[in-house]
């Protein structure tokens, strides 16, 4: 049922996993099922983005469900332990060939990548830029943790990681998600974690659970003050302007460019999702 009911929980995207949370047994069934979902269109007609993680392609298994989520429609294929570029140039190679044999648009299908070693995190720049169907990367710790033979803590751990992945994804020009947050009943370590890494940079998280759908959404949405703030910038900014000025101030601080742009971002994410609830 959590298939094809998922979408009254609201999300930008669902991802169907078909990695690491369903069991060597169940494969088959589990890509069946979701190829079979896809299919019926229920999140497209929402507009809802759908991801499916596959299986890495060194293994029994990925090749067969990227085939079968391909030709289901799927919108994003997400790559679990991306190492290297040429891990997305040979997941692109099928991609192309199997868009080419439905005579779909070729780069229609666009890819996630998700960095969960020391080597992709130290190849996150050329997996970022190795393909034009690359939305986003994506740092799965939890595996990244046990490459690198420590566990989560305070954070310490992953901010090598963290700047790493962001760097690489605002170079190319695309979207950074955190890990997911495993601990679905602690509200106030999610939203700790998530104050984090949205003053970091990052577009958002991966999450596991739909009681984290709303908490993530109102914590990035801008506060009522910083939207009154984000205007007056604006405002004082158009005011500078038709008096010839190069640099305002507003309550004595500094207004150029950057700040400007800045608040441009946060109107526009008002617009988008709103005001954030306190
Ligand atoms: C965590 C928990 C067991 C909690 O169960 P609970 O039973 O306490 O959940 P409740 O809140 O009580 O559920 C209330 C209602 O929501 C429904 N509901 C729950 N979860 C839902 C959901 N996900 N989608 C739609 N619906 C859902 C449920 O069916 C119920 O519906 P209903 O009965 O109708 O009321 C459960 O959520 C869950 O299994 N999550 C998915 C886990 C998962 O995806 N793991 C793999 C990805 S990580 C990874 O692999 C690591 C990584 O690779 C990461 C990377 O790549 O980034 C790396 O290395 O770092
Ligand atoms: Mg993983």
């Amino acid at each position: 049922a959590m298939l094809s009911t998922s979408f009254v929980y609201k999300p930008d995207s669902i991802m169907f996993d078909l990695e690491d949370a369903v069991s060597i047994k169940e494969k088959d069934t589990a890509r069946l099922l979701v190829a079979h979902t896809l299919k019926l269109g229920i999140y497209q007609k929402m507009g809802i983005e759908t991801v499916v993680r596959i299986n890495a392609l060194d293994t029994p298994f990925g090749l067969d469900d990227l085939e079968a989520v391909v030709r289901a429609g799927v919108d994003v294929v997400r790559l679990p332990m991306t190492h290297s570029a040429e891990n997305v140039h040979q997941l692109e190679a099928h991609i192309v060939r199997i868009e080419k044999e439905l005579n779909r648009p070729i780069g229609s299908t666009k890819i996630i990548a998700a960095i969960e070693s020391a080597e992709g995190v130290v190849n996150a720049v050329s997996i970022a830029k190795s393909s034009s169907r690359m939305i986003a990367i994506a740092l799965a710790a939890f595996d990244y943790l046990v490459d690198m033979q420590t566990e989560r803590g305070d954070g310490q751990e992953l901010f090598y990681a963290r700047c790493a992945v962001l760097h690489a994804a605002r170079v190319a020009k695309i979207d950074a998600f955190d890990v997911v947050y495993s601990n679905v009943n602690d509200d106030e370590g999610f939203l700790r974690e998530v104050k984090r890494v949205k003053q970091l940079g990052f577009n958002g998280k991966s999450l596991i659970n739909p009681r984290q759908i709303e908490l993530l959404h109102n914590a990035y949405a801008p506060s009522q003050k910083d939207l009154d703030n984000a205007k007056e910038i604006v405002e004082a900014a158009i005011e500078g302007e038709r008096q010839g000025l190069g640099v305002v101030s507003l309550n004595g601080k500094m207004i150029d460019a950057p700040i400007i742009t800045r608040a441009q971002m946060v109107i526009e994410l008002a617009n988008m999702s709103g005001v954030r609830q306190e």
